[in-house]
């Protein structure tokens, strides 16, 4: 039997992207998903689902048995920066503590390999220059904090088990499958993108911009963002390296340049041709000024080049999947 892929959170936005990726590789993968903000229908036919916690340490063992999982990649978890700040317990549970039961049980299962998403906030506030990996981490959130302790833990285990590891720290990930086969569809999402491809599909009446008031040019935050298709595509250069190489990896996932709040803004009502309705609010708690990454460490070591480096695109796709959104929730309230 060749061993799966064990891709935990799946069913949600960048999970479901990777395991379109994964099959077309040819890899026989397998989701395990709790569903909590993930859809079941975002899983292709031809991956395996199982719906669980990824804390539970006895459905881990059987997944990697049963499937021969060799190797895993970790996406579930919580993932809202405001929201780690008022409830920073639920951010050390579901992304360090539940994180430790699965790493565990790849030790006892002998999984070879384990791809890790990290993010941009383990950083913090730099100081404006693109960031490199070895940049001292300092997060602003406990989302950020909980997930560097993960980070953590893999350096450790990797060291006295020997598995191999790759973590990836994303930066602002947007976009849709440009197939359109998937897309980012949590209810009540935060992230600037999507916020405004609802603005301009008029499922919100208007939106935030937080904060006007930063030192940046036009006192808006500015962040890199990164095509969830280009980012997995580096997940199955990374996964390719560890397979023909083992090691230890850490990357930086973006493209290396930034757009402020303003600039995507301008982005969605050029593409949409919709003028969004705006207004501007208090700076968000977590939030830093700017953060872009330094991306040459991934380019210099994976076979990896990105396709959709372009945030016209990034906002195209993004618009295309949320108006298809709006379509199918119009057919459902017809057919009610
Ligand atoms: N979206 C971004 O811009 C971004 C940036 C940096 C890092 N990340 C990281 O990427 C990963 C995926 O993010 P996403 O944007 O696809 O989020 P998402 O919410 O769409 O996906 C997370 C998935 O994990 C599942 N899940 C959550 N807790 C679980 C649990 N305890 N057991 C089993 N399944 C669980 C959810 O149901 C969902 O399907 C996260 O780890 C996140 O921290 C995302
Ligand atoms: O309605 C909105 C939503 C966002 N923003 C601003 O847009 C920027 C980007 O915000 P968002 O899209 O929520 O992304 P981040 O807070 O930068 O965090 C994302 O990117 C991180 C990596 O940098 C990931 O780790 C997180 O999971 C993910 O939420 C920030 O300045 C926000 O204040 C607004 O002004 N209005």
């Amino acid at each position: 039997m060749v061993g799966a892929i064990l891709v935990t959170g799946g069913a949600g936005y960048i999970g479901s992207h990777v395991v379109l990726t994964l099959l077309e590789a040819g890899y026989p993968v397998v989701v395990l998903d709790d569903l909590s903000t993930g859809r079941r229908a975002a899983v292709p036919k031809a991956a395996r689902f199982v719906k669980g916690d990824v804390g539970d340490r006895a459905l881990l063992s059987q997944i990697l048995g049963q499937h021969a999982v060799t190797n895993v990649m970790h996406f579930a978890g919580a993932i809202v920066v405001p929201e780690s700040v008022v409830d920073p317990l639920k951010y050390y549970l579901q992304n360090t503590g539940k994180s430790r039961n699965l790493i565990q049980a790849c030790i006892e299962a002998a999984v070879s390999g384990f791809i890790f998403s990290s993010t941009a906030a383990v950083y913090g506030q730099g100081d404006g220059a693109p960031v490199s990996e070895t940049a001292p981490a300092q997060p602003a959130s406990p989302y950020g904090t909980s997930k560097l302790m993960t980070e953590w833990m893999l350096r450790d285990v990797a060291r006295a088990h020997g598995l191999n590891t790759a973590v990836l720290r994303y930066f602002n990930v947007a976009g849709a499958d440009p197939k359109g086969r998937s897309g980012q569809s949590t209810p009540g999402a935060t992230h600037l993108i999507k916020v405004a491809c609802e603005t301009a599909c008029g499922r919100r009446p208007s939106m935030k911009i937080f904060g006007t008031d930063y030192d940046t040019p036009d006192g808006t935050c500015i962040r890199d963002y990164i095509h969830v298709t280009d980012l997995a595509d580096a997940h199955l250069a990374c996964l390719q390296a560890l397979e023909n190489q083992g090691g230890q990896f850490l990357f930086n996932c973006g493209y290396g340049h930034g757009y402020s709040v303003k600039q995507v803004l301008e982005a969605v009502e050029r593409v949409s041709g919709r003028k969004l309705k705006t207004r501007q609010a208090e700076r968000r708690p977590g939030d830093v000024a700017r953060i872009v990454a330094d991306v040459s460490a991934i380019r210099r070591q994976l076979a990896w080049r990105p396709r959709c480096n372009d945030l016209d695109l990034i906002v195209k796709t993004a618009l295309a999947w949320e108006r298809k959104l709006v379509a199918e929730s119009e057919q459902v309230v017809e057919e009610a």
